[in-house]
């Protein structure tokens, strides 16, 4: 059995690698920790999961939590780094659910998060963890750098297109909504529910910090730098983002050609489907499931490619992604313990 330790295991990511992982065949959670609620049940938190058998929380700087084979850190940015560097030198595998190894480039972490990167020698070794693009990588890691919410559903749409070269790199626009979950449990004026209820807002317009890692990950797939216009908007649901991505085309290729690209690009992978021609995706198509799901339309008239994804962004844009990360690192099918396929309605 895989000794898994999950620090920050009272926020929202926490609590659902806690779903995901009790039902995972070869997992034992082994520690669960908080800062608040230390010496508690995590029942006393979470009521729904007093059936389960789980360990006490513990405060993260106890030595339980080297003794695990792996770490989940579902931590807020500029936490994790610490953490994540004290445990690899136990020999520990860490996947860091938080924005704190993702960007290569240290400079830009200081731009986009404002804080110094205090382990910047990590960040050569960490390894992008989005498994569609990085199985091989992800495999040899000990440190992965689970991906965003919003730039999961941007880079699973876009990446046919970039690996195809089909795309007019400098005009690329995504616009991405989520549900209040992305936002954590803690309480802010901006997510309580009288502001956000039957309401409709953009935020961080032409500046959120996802902003940076979609553009690094694109800039791999497509070979060269590229920047892109990136607008997210909160929408009064609990789970799920939806992403429309726009882009002029380079190549008068039929829809059906597109479609096929699409299609042989992600034959095989078990979490991410390609929709049939005039189907677009649903929030609740992936509630509570790892699953993606992408339509595509070839705009004739402007040229450009319309492309709609849709995931759980507590599940393939963060604990369920971690959990497949996991299944990678300890050589396991990638899809145990993530076989749910959603709640309905
Ligand atoms: N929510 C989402 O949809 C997604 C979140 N993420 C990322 O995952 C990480 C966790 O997110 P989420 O679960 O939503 O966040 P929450 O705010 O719901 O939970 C944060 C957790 O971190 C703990 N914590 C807070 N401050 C500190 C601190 N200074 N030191 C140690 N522990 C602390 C809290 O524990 P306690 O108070 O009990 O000590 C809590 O368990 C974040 O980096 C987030 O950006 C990534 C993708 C999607
Ligand atoms: C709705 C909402 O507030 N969403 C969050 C995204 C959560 C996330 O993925 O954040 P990290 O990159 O820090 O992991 C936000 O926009 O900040």
């Amino acid at each position: 059995m895989i000794k898994v330790g999950i620090v920050g295991a009272t926020g929202y990511t926490g609590a659902e690698l806690i779903r995901i992982l009790q039902g995972h065949p070869e997992v034992k959670i082994e520690v669960l920790t908080s800062q608040s609620y230390a010496g508690q049940e995590i029942a006393q938190v979470f009521p729904q999961l007093s059936p389960l058998e789980l360990p006490v929380l513990i405060e993260q700087e106890q030595d339980k939590l080297t003794e695990v084979d792996v770490a989940f850190l579902a931590l807020p940015h500029g936490v994790s780094m610490p953490i994540a560097a004290r445990l690899l030198s136990a020999g520990v595998k860490v996947i860091d659910l938080g924005a704190d190894f993702r960007l290569k480039d240290a400079v830009a972490y200081q731009t986009w998060y404002g804080l110094e990167h205090s382990y910047p020698q990590l960040l050569a070794e960490a390894v992008y963890g989005l498994p569609e693009l990085k199985r091989e990588q992800i495999a040899a890691a000990r440190l992965v750098a689970n991906p965003g919410c919003y730039p999961t559903s941007i880079l699973l749409a876009l990446a046919p297109a970039l690996k195809h070269g089909l795309l007019h790199l400098d005009t690329i626009i995504a616009d991405s909504k989520s549900g209040v979950s992305g936002a954590g449990r803690g309480v802010s004026l901006g997510v309580h529910f009288s502001e956000v209820n039957e309401n409709f807002k953009a935020y961080n317009v032409g500046q959120h910090r996802h902003t940076a890692e979609i553009e690094q990950e694109l800039a791999v797939l497509a070979g060269k730098p590229l920047t892109i216009t990136f607008t997210p908007h909160l929408v009064p649901m609990t789970r799920g983002i939806l992403s429309t991505v726009y882009a002029k085309l380079r190549q008068n290729l039929e829809e059906e050609e597109i479609r096929a690209i699409y299609r042989d690009f992600y034959r095989g992978e078990p979490f991410v489907k390609v929709l049939e021609a005039g189907q677009y995706p649903q929030t609740k198509w992936c509630a509570g499931s790892n699953r993606a799901f992408i339509g595509l339309k070839k705009d004739a008239r402007t040229g450009r490619l319309i492309l709609v994804s849709a995931i759980d962004n507590l599940v393939k844009g963060a604990s369920g992604q971690a959990v497949q990360n996991m299944n990678i690192l300890f050589g396991l099918p990638e899809t145990m313990g993530l076989e749910e396929t959603g709640l309905w309605p």
